[in-house]
């Protein structure tokens, strides 16, 4: 059976098709050839006051020639105006139809990188990668590449003009220009060196940031909000050193360079000042001589700092690369689909840190079509059951089957078809609660949703509010109570109907209003026959469950029914009589 990557885009982990996306487009190349355009035409200018000059200096400038004259400005300046516009909109919608396309690609690939991968400081990573490192490479599209090759065009065509006026004069400016080369590579070093260290810390503030924001209740409730919050002012004061690091190294570079540019300027009026009093160089040549070498050297310094900023902005476009390189979950494709749905848990390892095992060998098989129950302490692993039987995760030894077929070699997205999950955490999209629901199945039809509503409990607090099922529930359904959410999330595992069920059960932070329609809305989704693996906090709850598990240091420590469990006069029957006693 073909393996490939779970949207079949096999380039992504070849690297092929990174490159591809993050390809020039025909505007790119437009604007940047108006950009070109439009400074050459700003330097013909440089040529047009020659001119002039030659003429006033002979004395054979009038009326007539002032108004060509400014017909021909204004022609100019009308023509620029038109090119850089058109170039500057071309350059625009082109770095923007790239942003939009990495943007996309990158969403696409991020579903199938394994989980594993998000880590807190992996995360503010991606999303550093996704919105800042996107908006530099845009940078580097709309607005360098372009500053870059007009300021390039432009000092070479006034070192050439420099030159047809006079040549050592010309000489002297393209010999500044070369000192960009020694310049540049310094500069590069300080680029290689503080620029990705300032991104890693730019990636380090944006996680920072994101767990201050998405924890601003805890963070308040506490009062370390705001100026207390240490890892927030940590990470912006490593921000502000690096920025200033990286600044204060790049920055004498800088300056050296546009001293010595500079130093052209004197250099020509001392050479040129010999053939000028010989007669052999006219006044009008000699002044304008005089003058570029400024000009030339403010170029200079546009160039350096234009690159020096291009390079570092080529840090963002490499992370890009990197995160467009990470390899996505492999796994089959092929339908996966089983006639029971019995799950085995053949000697399964897995940590989520190296060397800090959660599961050791545990093994187990919830049978088809009946309930299993999952008991243990906190922390004991429960969640990770169901966690690896959904595939979010991959064991790091032993084999997981459903229906007797080994899900290792499975794409997850097919193993998800056959699992419905209702979890303690609901996540919400900012939408009308009915499209929030049919995410569950897409073509459910508004009766559906309805039904599935009805059975989940909560039709009758949707109907109540003013929109009805057309109601937005807010980012990550803020706007809904814990027990609402909770219902919509058992409204979609009904909508969906798949022979598996993952339940996370956790009422016990409800009201008692709440707890009581949760468990209500559980019952109905247990009507069906379905296998169910279900998480217990309270052991009253799994009484009747066709087999519950005990999980403890890393391994099923017990198995069997309540009465058997309570027989055993081991782990189960001692947290059952602990539970009475407290609901006594
Ligand atoms: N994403 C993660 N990264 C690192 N460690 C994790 C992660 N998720 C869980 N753990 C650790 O793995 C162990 C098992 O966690 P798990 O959530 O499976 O326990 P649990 O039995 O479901 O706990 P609870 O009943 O409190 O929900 C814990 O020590 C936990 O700290």
């Amino acid at each position: 059976m073909r393996e490939h990557n779970v949207n079949g885009s096999e380039g992504a982990r070849e690297g092929g098709l990174g490159h591809e996306v993050l390809k020039k487009n025909s505007n790119f190349y437009i604007g940047v050839a108006g950009t070109v355009l439009e400074g050459m035409l700003s330097g013909s200018l440089f040529m047009l006051l020659y001119a002039v000059m030659q003429f006033l200096w002979a004395g054979r400038f009038d009326m007539n020639q002032a108004l060509v004259l400014t017909g021909v400005i204004a022609g100019i300046f009308l023509l620029r105006i038109l090119i850089y516009s058109y170039g500057y909109t071309k350059a625009q919608i082109g770095g923007a139809e790239v942003s939009r396309n990495i943007r996309l690609f990158m969403g696409d690939h991020l579903k199938r990188i394994p989980l594993s991968r998000f880590t807190q400081g992996q995360t503010g990573d991606y999303i550093n990668t996704i919105t800042s490192d996107v908006n530099n490479y845009e940078k580097i599209l709309t607005h360098k590449i372009g500053d870059l090759a007009k300021s390039f065009a432009l000092s070479l065509m006034l070192i050439v003009f420099v030159m047809t006026v006079y040549v050592p004069a010309g000489l002297i400016l393209l010999a500044a220009d070369l000192l960009l080369i020694p310049g540049l590579w310094l500069s590069f070093r300080m680029v290689r060196k503080y620029g990705r260290e300032k991104n890693d810390i730019c990636a380090e503030n944006v996680s920072s940031i994101v767990e201050y924001v998405s924890g601003i209740q805890t963070f308040r409730a506490y009062g370390v909000g705001g100026l207390k919050n240490k890892t927030v002012i940590d990470a912006m004061r490593a921000f502000c050193r690096i920025s200033y690091v990286y600044e204060a190294k790049v920055l004498p570079v800088g300056a050296g360079l546009s001293i010595l540019t500079w130093l052209a300027c004197p250099l020509v009026i001392w050479t040129a000042y010999a053939p000028w009093a010989a007669g052999a160089l006219d006044t009008v040549s000699y002044l304008l001589i005089c003058m570029l070498p400024l000009f030339c050297a403010k170029l200079a310094n546009t160039i350096f700092v234009d690159l020096t900023s291009y390079k570092n902005l080529m840090i963002s476009k490499n992370k890009i690369l990197g995160v467009m390189e990470e390899p996505e979950e492999s796994g089959s494709m092929e339908p996966f689909q089983t006639d029971t749905h019995e799950i085995t848990f053949d000697h399964v390892d897995f940590a989520y840190v190296p060397g800090e095992p959660v599961l050791k060998q545990a093994t187990f098989t919830v049978p088809d079509q009946k309930l299993t129950a999952i008991v243990g302490d906190s922390g004991s692993g429960k969640s990770t059951i169901l966690n690896l039987i959904a595939k979010y995760y991959e064991p790091s030894g032993g084999a997981i089957s459903i229906g007797g077929r080994p899900t290792g070699h499975v794409a997850a997205e097919r193993v998800l078809e056959q699992i419905s999950m209702v979890d303690q955490d609901v996540f919400l999209f900012d939408d009308t609660i009915r499209d929030n629901i049919r995410h569950a199945r897409p073509d459910a039809t508004d009766e559906e949703i309805e039904a599935a509503c009805r059975e989940a409990n909560c039709d009758g607090f949707i109907r109540s509010m003013e929109k009805g099922y057309d109601t937005p529930t807010g980012e990550n359904g803020n706007l809904l109570s814990g027990g609402e959410r909770q219902r919509i999330s058992i409204a979609r595992a009904i909508l969906k109907n798949s022979p598996i069920l993952l339940l996370d059960e956790a009422t016990a932070s409800l009201d008692i209003e709440n707890e009581l329609a949760v468990k209500q809305a559980i019952a109905n989704l247990l009507k069906e026959k379905k296998t169910v693996v279900m998480i217990a906090h309270t052991l009253s709850i799994v009484k009747n469950a066709d087999q519950i598990l005990v999980v403890a240091d890393g391994k099923i420590a017990e198995a069997g029914t309540h009465e058997e469990l309570l027989a055993k006069n081991g782990k189960y029957a001692a947290m059952w009589q602990a539970e009475q006693k407290i609901s006594a």
